[in-house]
């Protein structure tokens, strides 16, 4: 685990850099990866010949027009769908192996709390599903609560915390299990700005402590130079990686200073650009905020 006070990126690094001395496995490896969905309507390609590694503790967002399969990779990676050719590892292991291993915790745009649940029953469903002791179970969820800032709401309902508070109880469930892997479909998509660069802080500062690796879903182009080590960026369907952009911030931490730092605004430039480098209509379905 590192220190808060450690960069994710360099955590990332650090990390990827000791897994190729090593010789450690990618939290994901895909190669050749194809989805084609078939219908009585004809055939879909939503995904075709993507090769994409993502190292422990790297943070990695997928950004690509409404419909180039962003989603549906990061399904395929939670084992929530099948590919129809290509190599798919999580952790070395099958989809389905890592999932049974509670290797990685996933969090969607909608936050799914169960509303007749508190926020500490909701976080701890995954460990009481899992048959974990009530003494683990209090003693984690008490972390989790504390790590997302809500320890004063361990007993309120989700219809009682606004929606930046509930996606912040979906990552601490999704975190429960303390997966080596997030996987994260625009958890922030229906916040408000503001609360949503909030979020973004947060996630920034919990995947630096947590050292998980993350794939991350998203429109918008600032969240993902924000939050990412690498941004890869996809083509219009058939989805296919056209450019991975690399993400280098200074300083020690991700919060808001960096969101006004040159380097920030070069890599929104560098993942615009390849967006607008792949063939038409690229804009449609990206943010610029
Ligand atoms: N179960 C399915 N059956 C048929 N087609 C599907 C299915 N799931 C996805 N598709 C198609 O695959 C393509 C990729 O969809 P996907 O949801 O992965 O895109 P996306 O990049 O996440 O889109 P958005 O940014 O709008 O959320 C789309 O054309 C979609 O219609």
């Amino acid at each position: 685990m590192s220190s808060p006070t450690e960069t994710r990126a360099s955590t990332a690094l650090r990390q990827a850099q000791g897994s190729e001395a090593a010789g450690t496995t990618p939290a994901v490896h895909v190669a050749g990866l194809d989805r084609e969905f078939r219908s009585k309507q004809g055939s879909v390609t939503a995904l075709s010949g993507v090769d994409l590694d993502v190292a422990p503790g790297e943070f990695v967002s997928l950004i690509g027009p409404s419909g180039c399969g962003k989603s549906t990779l990061l399904r395929l990676v939670g084992d929530l769908d099948q590919p129809t050719a290509g190599t798919l590892e999580v952790f070395g292991k099958s989809a389905r192996q890592a999932r049974l291993d509670q290797d990685y915790g996933i969090a969607f745009q909608q936050a799914g709390l169960l509303p007749w649940r508190t926020v500490a029953k909701n976080i701890e469903l995954p460990l009481a599903l899992h048959k974990v002791g009530k003494a683990e179970r209090a003693a984690r969820v008490s972390e989790l609560v504390e790590l997302i800032g809500l320890g004063e709401f361990a007993d309120s309902y989700p219809d009682q915390l606004s929606g930046g508070m509930q996606q912040r109880v979906a990552i601490a469930r999704a975190l429960a299990e303390r997966p080596r892997l997030l996987l994260m479909d625009e958890p922030f998509g229906a916040l408000d700005e503001m609360t949503r660069e909030r979020m973004q802080n947060e996630l920034a500062r919990i995947s630096a402590e947590t050292g998980a690796a993350v794939v991350f879903v998203t429109h918008s182009i600032p969240e993902a130079v924000f939050l990412s080590d690498r941004v890869v960026v996809m083509s219009p369907r058939p989805g296919r990686i056209v450019q991975v952009v690399p993400v280098r911030l200074p300083g020690e931490a991700r919060d808001d200073s960096v969101r006004e730092d040159r380097a920030f605004f070069d890599a929104v430039a560098a993942v615009r650009e390849a967006l607008h480098g792949a063939p038409p209509p690229v804009a449609r379905g990206v943010e610029n905020r």
